[in-house]
């Protein structure tokens, strides 16, 4: 997939062969946090055993916006697949910027679930994953970084959620147009989603996980990640994400035909 060329974008086999890989990145993501404790300061905003000056938040916050403010400037929100976390801190580009053809609507970057991700994956996706509960105060630095990680490669991966919807909406016009018009959300959902696509990805991640999750010349060693928990992550919660990203980019759809 070439952001700089919008067919090979919209095309949803592209697309889909890129989530896939995405599959493996989150995945070693998440064996890299199993290697700690839950480490819940981390999450904890005004968190006494770290003084952050003026700042209001959470150690994880503070740090991400500070990443995100040295990224934007890099130009990685320039992407089209980048949404930032904390899109009213982020700064111009020091690298002359790219100009990426817009495949996107024009209010794309409205649609911004990374508050959601960041709160779904401190609260559900942490416990599964992290190696006990309790706190790893001298891990902090290294807790923060992998999440940092994971947070944006789940942020890519369930705003991709806009590309499948755009490719769906260029695909059949007339059918999402005349959803779209009823505002009926359920049609729409029903249209997106394709239940053999689903199955073929938790049939697949069940698979990796065994083979990527434990050590290959130590199969009785500790599991890092287990298919249960890596199949209960993409069926209960990126995938709806994904899904409500979809609705949510079709609902406004027409308002870029006027
Ligand atoms: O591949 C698609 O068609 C998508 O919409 C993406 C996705 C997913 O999140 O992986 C979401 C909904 C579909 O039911 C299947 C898969």
């Amino acid at each position: 997939m070439n952001f700089l060329e919008p067919s090979t974008v919209l095309d949803l086999q592209n697309i889909r062969d890129e989530l896939v890989k995405m599959e493996d990145t989150i995945i070693f993501d998440f064996i890299e946090r199993s290697h700690f404790a839950r480490c819940s300061g981390v999450y904890q905003a005004n968190n006494a055993e770290v003084d952050i000056p003026n700042f209001d938040g959470s150690f994880l916050d503070w740090s991400l916006m500070q990443i995100e403010i040295v990224h934007s400037q890099l130009r990685r929100f320039e992407s089209p697949d980048q949404t930032p976390f904390f899109p009213n801190h982020i700064l111009k580009p020091i690298l002359p910027s790219i100009n990426y053809p817009k495949v996107l609507a024009s209010y794309d970057a409205e649609i911004n679930y990374n508050t959601k991700i960041k709160n779904l994956y401190i609260d559900h996706i942490v416990p599964m994953i992290a190696k006990r509960s309790g706190e790893q105060k001298e891990q902090m630095g290294s807790v923060t970084m992998i999440d940092i990680e994971t947070l944006q490669n789940l942020s890519r991966r369930i705003h991709f959620g806009k590309f499948v919807a755009e490719a769906k909406y260029q695909s059949n016009k007339e059918l999402y147009k005349k959803l779209i018009l009823e505002k009926d959300v359920n049609g729409i959902m029903e249209n997106i989603t394709n239940s053999q696509v689903e199955e073929k990805i938790l049939e697949r991640l069940r698979v990796k996980a065994q083979v990527y999750g434990v050590d290959p010349t130590n199969k009785e060693g500790e599991r890092k990640i287990t298919p249960e928990y890596l199949v209960r992550i993409y069926r209960d919660f990126v995938i709806p994400m994904t899904k409500e990203v979809e609705v949510e980019y079709l609902l406004r759809r027409l308002e870029d035909e006027k």
